[in-house]
């Protein structure tokens, strides 16, 4: 873990269980490599992943079993050691690849801007040259404009233990907002194509799709359907993401597909047993599948491979630290804009509320920073996506970590001048229509709000959400402490799935979830009395498809033309500058 970060404590866990081939996943880490500073549950750094992997590795070997490492992308964006260099990335590429990651594949941040494709296509994909795998995706070469796959379609190779073979793919979900360097084939054009189609016929005793989509999204069902046409008797394994949830299903007996979090919080586990090999397929042959969610903390990965604190580094672990650390400090990670007086939670607390960041949003500083001053006194609506935000802000410290952890986009403010307010006022609703009016493909209203919300619909509200809950610890292990004193739980996750409500591998107290609109909306400058006849509507630049397309449902006909800047600067920027100027220096 990284100098300074939170210290985990102790809690009742459950054990991994092996099988014949054994996976660790990682997903949409967004720039989280140090770990998680200021929450101990998830303080583990890359540094001690790649010892973890080691040992596991080690273990795999000695067993005679096989180990595989997976990442399903959206490595980018989300966190200061990647967004806080020029050009982004400067630290974080190479830290990265000191993991030996077996499969890996793109996520829609690896997209979202031509430079970062470009660097994902110069630095990572040679990085991993014989792991990494696109079957939908294209680059398109900035010298020569010649389109060329991102990376090989597919791999075929063979275990090392066992030598089992496998046929591995890697997909995106039908992303559309990528940058005109990159190309996305939607899933259902892929699998018609004839590459994909001799991939399948492939001589394989296991077929492993990994792809940056969330298990219970369509491109997954998708694949698997043009799979298990060909083979009807081959386990098919699945590591999907996007979605920022702990997540686990089976499409068949034969199938198992789990997904393993965000930002670095979650390594996934996910074993297969059974006889794997092709000549042993048989319409009775059983598999069993197992997942874990280990939180991403030492006490556990000492836990997990029996260890300790000083058994557990190796060298090459401690090194990947020391990178870490020191590409902080040139970051000056730790420069301090402010101090939060308060936690302000995402979705851990209602909205609208005292402890919302979106009300905070809403109320304090976009009434502040959105201003024009040619317009300061035209009265406005300012609309923020609420997926503009995505982290919380821990009372304490704000540092420059801090801004990219909770905003790290370009996004800028943009308006269209003197829209009738009849119109105007009610383009939020629309905006927050639970998906009545735009509720499918790249203008599905969801995309506005943060990825939990594809999977999450309803507030999730325990009945004592507080620390003060106590282990179950029936059947579990008390790790620290014995059964009569039972450790206090933390909070963290308890994942419920469709495989049932044990897959985390630490027993926690449950946390709230609570819903919030795609949208929020700050009036300022309105008149005290009545309502004003026009308004300037601003709005976050990511939103304009859908505004303009609310805008139209509602008889104004406006397009992209009518759309100029209105400020100058990014909401980070606008931000944190707020926050400058509005916390107390220090804590
Ligand atoms: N400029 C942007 C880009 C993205 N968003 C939000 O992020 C969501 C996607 O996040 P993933 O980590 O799941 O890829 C997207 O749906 C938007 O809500 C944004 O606000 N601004």
């Amino acid at each position: 873990a990284q100098p300074g970060a939170a210290q985990p404590v102790p809690a009742p866990m459950r054990d991994l269980v092996w099988g014949k081939l054994n996976f660790l996943h990682t997903t949409d880490t967004h720039g989280w490599h140090a770990g998680h500073l200021q929450e101990p549950q998830y303080s583990a750094d890359w540094g001690d992943y790649v010892s973890f992997a080691e040992h596991m590795r080690a273990k795999a070997d000695r067993d005679g079993v096989d180990l595989l490492l997976v990442d399903t992308g959206d490595r980018v964006e989300g966190n200061g050691l990647y967004d806080a260099s020029d050009p982004k990335g400067k630290y974080y590429y190479d830290i990265y690849r000191e993991q030996a990651v077996d499969l890996i594949c793109t996520g829609n941040h690896e997209l979202y801007v031509a430079s970062t494709a470009d660097r994902e296509h110069q630095r990572t994909v040679p990085n991993f040259r014989q792991n990494y795998i696109a079957s939908n995706l294209d680059y398109v070469d900035p010298e020569s404009g010649e389109r060329m796959p991102m990376a090989q379609r597919y791999r075929k190779f063979q275990t090392k233990n066992q030598k089992l073979d496998v046929v591995a793919f890697g997909f995106l979900f039908d992303f559309t907002g990528n940058a005109n360097n990159t190309v996305v084939q939607p899933v259902e054009e892929t699998v018609q194509e004839q590459w994909f189609q001799d991939a399948i016929r492939e001589e394989a005793d296991v077929f492993v799709v990994i792809g940056h989509v969330g298990v219970h999204m369509p491109e997954f069902r998708t694949i698997f359907r043009a799979i298990r046409k060909q083979n009807p008797l081959a386990p098919i394994l699945f590591f999907g993401g996007h979605v920022h949830v702990r997540d686990a299903t089976a499409y068949d007996s034969r199938s198992f597909a789990v997904a393993s979090g965000r930002y670095f919080e979650t390594i996934g586990w996910m074993s297969v047993d059974g006889e794997l090999e092709r000549t042993a397929h048989s319409e009775d042959a059983d598999f069993s599948f197992h997942r874990r969610y280990i939180d991403n903390n030492l006490v556990g990965l000492h836990y997990h491979t029996g260890l300790n604190e000083s058994t557990f580094p190796t060298e090459h672990g401690r090194n990947v630290s020391a990178m870490i650390t020191k590409a902080r400090d040139e970051l000056k990670l730790d420069q301090t804009f402010g101090c939060a007086p308060k936690t302000l939670w995402m979705s851990r607390s209602p909205y609208p509320g005292k402890d919302s960041i979106y009300s905070w949003l809403e109320n304090e500083v976009l009434p502040d920073v959105a201003v024009n001053s040619s317009r300061g006194d035209v009265p406005r609506l300012v609309i923020l996506n609420t997926g503009a935000i995505r982290f919380d802000i821990f009372k304490g410290p704000f540092t420059r970590d801090t801004t990219y952890i909770v905003s790290p986009f370009l996004s800028a403010f943009t308006y269209i001048p003197n829209v009738p307010y009849r119109i105007a006022r009610k383009v939020i609703k629309l905006l927050n229509s639970a998906g009545k009016i735009m509720e499918s493909g790249p203008m599905d209203n969801r995309f506005m709000a943060i990825p939990e919300q594809l999977v999450i619909h309803e507030d999730i509200v325990h009945e004592s959400p507080a620390a003060d809950a106590y282990a179950d610890a029936f059947g579990q292990k008390p790790l620290g402490g014995s059964a009569e004193k039972r450790p206090r739980l933390t909070e963290g996750y308890t994942t419920k799935d469709d495989i049932g409500s044990d897959g985390d591998d630490t027993v926690h107290a449950p946390v709230n979830f609570y819903v919030v609109p795609n949208c929020v909306q700050a009036e300022v400058e309105f008149p005290t009395d009545g309502e004003p006849e026009t308004v300037d509507l601003v709005f976050l630049d990511f939103i304009t498809p859908w505004v303009l397309m609310a805008l139209r449902l509602l008889g104004g006909e406006y397009s992209q033309k009518d759309v100029q800047p209105y400020i100058e600067g990014t909401l980070t920027g606008l931000m944190t500058g707020w926050i400058e100027k509005n916390w107390p220096k220090d804590c």
